[in-house]
């Protein structure tokens, strides 16, 4: 298959009423036939690419259009404003800058308490640092995460939004991630079932509750315009090939770009195809987290974000009789991700109904957090 299966998920939609159990009426029965269809699509797809759209979900479109406006408003803000709140040690969500050459690194991390430690020159020295390496662009994206409203209960640092953005960019994001908080649970019943668990499998205390680590964060590809002279064979990587840690992603993209690999590793062979853009859908991937539990019967697959470029004329660069010469342009393209993270405390072991004699258990047992901090470990080369 070239191309990700799309899935209307609305039968699913049926089975979170009445207090999320499943009940006797039809449309709540997980053996009635447009469930069934919806649960094949998704084990399908779960196996062949652990990719694929769905359409239908229920998320209220005005939370959408808020959050994807405040996320631009916001991208265009000063960067003295968006660096107020850098991602630490200590938070792991916040303002981050990466240069996307392959490999995914930050090359800016600036709170207000490193100005503030700076002392009065300090403070210019630091924002004239911001804006030379906001400026090194073109192959670099800028992103702003979230993590949990109950930081208590999950044990993740309580939410920071920057000061000096409107108090309607924290609404819109607080919005965003209720909805898609509900979004997961959705589909968390339609994975269960599709791995032959009980449908509130993965929503059981203690492993996807009110202290699960989920997190969200708004995407910002800034345009590209690049000369004619360059080789346009080369792909221009915007976000570098990855998988995400965790159960599975929520993504919305607002344009052409993201890829997903064929082959299980990125080298001269690799085949990537493109996932089609499509405004109306999300689309999801499953995490190493769910590739693990299900003893790798499903997958978590390799994926990136490459420019798409359009010819166009550059205005900006005329000849002496007025000609404008070509300029490819790649327009700005932004995204947000809800990444699923399951409770710190909760632990993974392959499913029994992922293993037998074929599929003897391939991993030991791990906590949900432990794995999160291996992969993460792992991304920035120490372990
Ligand atoms: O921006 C996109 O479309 C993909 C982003 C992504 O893969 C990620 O943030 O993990
Ligand atoms: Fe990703």
């Amino acid at each position: 298959m070239t191309t990700i299966p799309i899935i209307d998920i609305s039968p699913l939609l049926a089975l979170h009423s009445n207090n999320n159990t499943v009940n006797n009426n039809k449309n709540n029965d997980p053996n009635n036939v447009p469930i069934k269809q919806t649960i094949q699509q998704l084990a399908t797809a779960c196996q062949t690419h652990g990719f694929f759209a769905i359409i239908h979900h229920g998320v209220n479109t005005d939370i959408l259009s808020r959050a994807w406006d405040e996320s631009q408003r916001f991208f265009d803000l000063h960067p003295s404003i968006k660096t107020n709140v850098g991602m630490t040690e200590e938070y792991p969500y916040g303002y981050e800058n990466y240069e996307s050459l392959g490999v995914e690194r930050s090359i800016l991390v600036h709170d207000t308490n490193t100005r503030e430690r700076d002392g009065g020159d300090g403070k210019d020295f630091a924002r004239d640092k911001v804006e030379k390496r906001m400026s090194l662009g073109p192959d670099s994206k800028e992103t702003f995460s979230i993590g949990p409203m109950n930081s208590i209960q999950s044990g993740m640092p309580s939410r920071r939004f920057p000061q000096g953005a409107p108090p309607s960019f924290d609404e819109a994001l607080t919005d965003y991630y209720a909805a898609m908080e509900q979004l997961a649970r959705t589909l968390f019943r339609g994975l269960a079932l599709a791995l032959d668990l009980n449908d509130d499998y993965f929503l059981r205390e203690g492993i996807f509750d009110e202290g699960h680590q989920c997190a969200l964060r708004i995407l910002n590809y800034p345009e590209l315009v690049e000369h004619e002279d360059v080789n346009r064979d080369e792909v221009r990587i915007r976000a570098g090939a990855h998988t995400d840690y965790g159960a599975m992603t929520i993504l919305k993209s607002g344009g052409p770009g993201l890829q997903l690999c064929l082959t299980p590793e990125e080298d001269d062979g690799a085949t990537w195809i493109d996932v089609p853009h499509m405004s109306e859908a999300f689309v999801i991937n499953l995490g190493d987290l769910m590739q693990r539990w299900t003893n790798d019967r499903w997958r978590s697959t390799l994926h990136r974000v490459v420019a798409v470029f359009d010819k166009d004329w550059d205005e900006r660069n005329q000849d002496e009789e007025g000609e404008a010469s070509h300029v490819y342009r790649s327009q700005r393209r932004q995204s947000i991700a809800f990444f699923v993270n399951m409770n710190g405390d909760a632990t993974v072991v392959p499913f029994e109904t992922c293993v037998d004699k074929d599929h003897p258990r391939r991993y030991g047992p791990i906590k949900a957090s432990e794995h999160l901090m291996q992969r993460h470990l792992r991304s920035m080369g120490k372990s």
